[in-house]
């Protein structure tokens, strides 16, 4: 490349990887011994290398993999003319299923999810091309650090036939505010959500309740996946008065929702019921939710994360952020983009302390005070490392594991087991 020529992409690398994943528990049934990625890299002629990370069930890796060949040649500044080839190859491919979101109801476009990692890993290129952060290119970061939350969940001590993990059991409230306290300690997190939807809501309104006599100031959350009928969702928001700082997907769908928003005092947050561009609208209108979270890995990429975020300024929806078992790649894009998006105003979701291995070079992602410091190296401000690429790649082969199935994991321990919405 000459000075001033844009880098244009020679080549794509995509390495399904899979590292070990704690028995946590949710709606739908529990997590399988290990949690996959997709590592995406984007070569240039101009020497930096792009990265990208995003789900790697079977269908979703094709059309990473038919992607890779499409975008060869492509200019690393032309984002726009990368979603439009996206488009091209789901028109060819197809779109339906595949989501990689096992446990989430979504209509999510495919073409958001597939073109997410490469846009990513081009805003990567371009900074590293230019000298800058990734969140330069987003217009600046307006906080330098991110604040995220403690994710707590509901566990086994280990998975079934295995040594325990080293957070043992939690299925009971004195469990959940010990682990609290563990990440409170471990982390400085100033925020704390709890995955419900495991125990009767009684159980778990009771658990809310002693991380709130625990944690007198931390904001709390909880977040049941849509398992609740509209009646309980009432139940167990109007039990939360003055309690939670928002309650997440109570009830399915947008109608439900809505149902709810009008009985309960809190907030109405949603990675369930809006997923998607279009679904925006209707939610708007029913007035179902009030914080909409948002996850780059669905919504499109960065920019269009901060398109979203734009529209839910708009119409006076605030925003948060939603994670997924995820490594230090995906992390540093998070970072990058709530240090850029001034509405962002809640501690965004993290699995980051359920995991114990990654692919990216140690220490460029820390966490102080519960808040991650933006990276100020150029790009991502990460760096991959080659072996333990090769090592997590290594463990996808041996694994046996090709798509999220919480619920068929379950079912070998609890063949009656039923991932039914509104169940309660
Ligand atoms: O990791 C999990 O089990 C979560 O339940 C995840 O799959 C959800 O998508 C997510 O965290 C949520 O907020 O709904
Ligand atoms: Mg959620």
């Amino acid at each position: 490349m000459s000075d001033g020529a844009a880098p244009r992409i020679t080549d794509v690398t995509i390495t399904p990887v899979a590292f070990h994943d704690p028995a946590l528990l949710n709606s739908v049934g529990v997590h399988e011994p290990f949690a996959l990625r997709s590592i995406v890299q984007v070569h240039t002629d101009a020497g930096p290398t792009g990265l990208g990370e995003t789900y790697a069930d079977e269908l979703h890796l094709e059309r990473l993999t038919a992607v890779g060949h499409e975008i060869v040649g492509l200019d690393a500044f032309a984002t726009e003319e990368l979603h439009q080839r996206v488009q091209r190859v789901i028109d060819r491919v197809g779109g339906a299923g595949g989501s990689g979101l096992t446990g989430m109801i979504t209509t999510s476009s495919t073409v958001d999810r597939v073109a997410s990692p490469f846009e990513v890993a081009l805003l990567d290129i371009q900074g590293k091309a230019i000298g800058r952060p990734v969140c330069d290119l987003l217009g600046g970061a307006v906080r330098s650090a991110v604040p995220f939350s403690a994710y707590l969940f509901y566990k086994w001590a280990g998975h079934p036939g295995r040594e325990p993990d080293s957070w043992g059991e939690a299925l009971d409230p004195d469990a959940i505010v010990a682990q609290a306290r563990r990440m409170v300690d471990d982390y400085g997190f100033t925020a704390i959500k709890l995955k419900g939807g495991v125990r009767p809501p009684e159980e778990e309104i009771e658990a809310i309740r002693a991380l709130r006599r625990a944690f007198p100031d931390h904001p709390l959350r909880l977040d049941p996946n849509a398992v609740w009928t509209t009646r309980t969702s009432v139940k167990v928001g109007r039990a939360l008065d003055g309690v939670l700082e928002y309650l997440e997907d109570p009830t399915p769908g947008i109608e439900g929702m809505a149902a709810v928003a009008r009985e309960v005092p809190m907030p109405l947050a949603t990675n369930m019921c809006v997923v998607a561009f279009d679904e925006l609208a209707p939610a708007v209108a029913a007035d179902a939710v009030q914080v909409v979270l948002s996850d780059h890995h669905y919504w499109g990429g960065l920019r269009r994360s901060k398109l979203l975020s734009g529209i839910c300024d708009t119409f006076g929806m605030g925003v948060s952020m939603h994670s997924n078992s995820h490594l230090g790649i995906s992390l540093a894009a998070m970072v990058h983009l709530a240090a850029a998006t001034p509405n962002l105003s809640y501690a965004c979701d993290t699995h980051w302390p359920w995991k114990t291995e990654d692919v990216i070079v140690d220490g460029a992602l820390t966490f102080t005070d519960g808040a991650v410091p933006v990276p100020g190296a150029p790009g991502l401000g990460v760096e991959l490392d080659p072996d333990a690429l090769a090592r997590l790649h290594e463990q996808y082969v041996r694994c046996g594991q090709r798509n999220r199935d919480d619920t068929g994991y379950m079912r070998r321990f609890d063949p009656s087991f039923q991932p039914d919405l509104a169940r309660w």
